[in-house]
């Protein structure tokens, strides 16, 4: 049976004080959170530590955004596995589209940030998609495969969770109908070699298109950036029917 998994990507919003915050706010409303749905949260490197102290003991899980494939070295602004672990965090967001298009991210470095996290314990979220221009010139699934192909290599499918984030739906309101996110899902899932392997979708996923997403069989999550943000917005999300 393959996991439910609902991220929050906060991307590079919230203080500390402001995660905290949001996590007073949202506790209560997760309350009565249906059985069996992961709930996580991938906050700013600078939060981790305050979120892990309130998050203790809750049904919410901790994630990063990033993580080095070194343990450890001379580089400027990374973050290295353990000092991840460390904090308790149980997820890394690798090879989104923002770190692909802006921060030189490729293929390569992508299947060694997945090592690195599967070697220090965590669960990586990979993230793949395609371009609007790569989707009008109906490349969508080459992309798809391409990526994966070079991406999972010597990956342990047994510890992973992949988002399919087609690019041009990301941050833009313009979600991918759901049939479609669940026809590309399903030829992500054939590439692989372990099925339980959960999938999730993201962009653009709000609290009015959540049910009509999770509704489709070859989803098995969402990850989600703008909505959430406010934990009445993301609260809804996880609360899905
Ligand atoms: O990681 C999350 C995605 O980039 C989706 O962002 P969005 O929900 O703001 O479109």
């Amino acid at each position: 049976m393959r996991k439910i998994i609902l991220a929050g990507n906060w991307k590079m919003y919230k203080t500390q004080a402001e995660s905290v915050e949001f996590v007073q706010k949202f506790k209560p409303e997760i309350e009565d959170t249906a059985e069996g749905r992961e709930i996580v949260l991938c906050t700013p490197f600078t939060s981790l530590t305050a979120m892990s102290k309130i998050l203790h003991g809750s049904k919410i899980r901790l994630g990063a955004q990033n993580i080095h494939w070194e343990d450890q070295g001379a580089y400027t602004g990374e973050i290295a596995g353990n000092m991840l672990t460390e904090i308790g965090v149980n997820y890394v967001i690798i090879g989104h589209s923002e770190r692909r298009q802006y921060f030189g991210e490729t293929d390569e470095t992508v299947n060694l940030r997945l090592k690195a996290a599967q070697r220090h314990g965590m669960i990586p979220i990979l993230c793949v998609g395609e371009t609007k221009q790569q989707r009008d010139a109906r490349q969508t699934e080459n992309v798809i495969i391409n990526q994966l192909q070079q991406d999972l290599v010597d990956i342990d499918q047994n510890n992973l969770v992949i988002a399919y984030e087609p690019i041009w739906a990301i941050g833009t309101g313009d979600t991918c109908e759901s049939v479609e996110a669940n026809r590309v899902i399903g030829i992500i899932r054939k590439q692989l070699t372990n099925q339980n392997v959960p999938i999730q979708y993201g962009g653009s996923v709000k609290p009015n298109n959540i049910d009509e997403i999770m509704a489709q069989p070859e989803i098995d999550g969402v990850l989600v950036g703008g909505a959430s943000l406010e934990a009445d917005s993301f609260a809804r999300i996880v609360n899905y029917q």
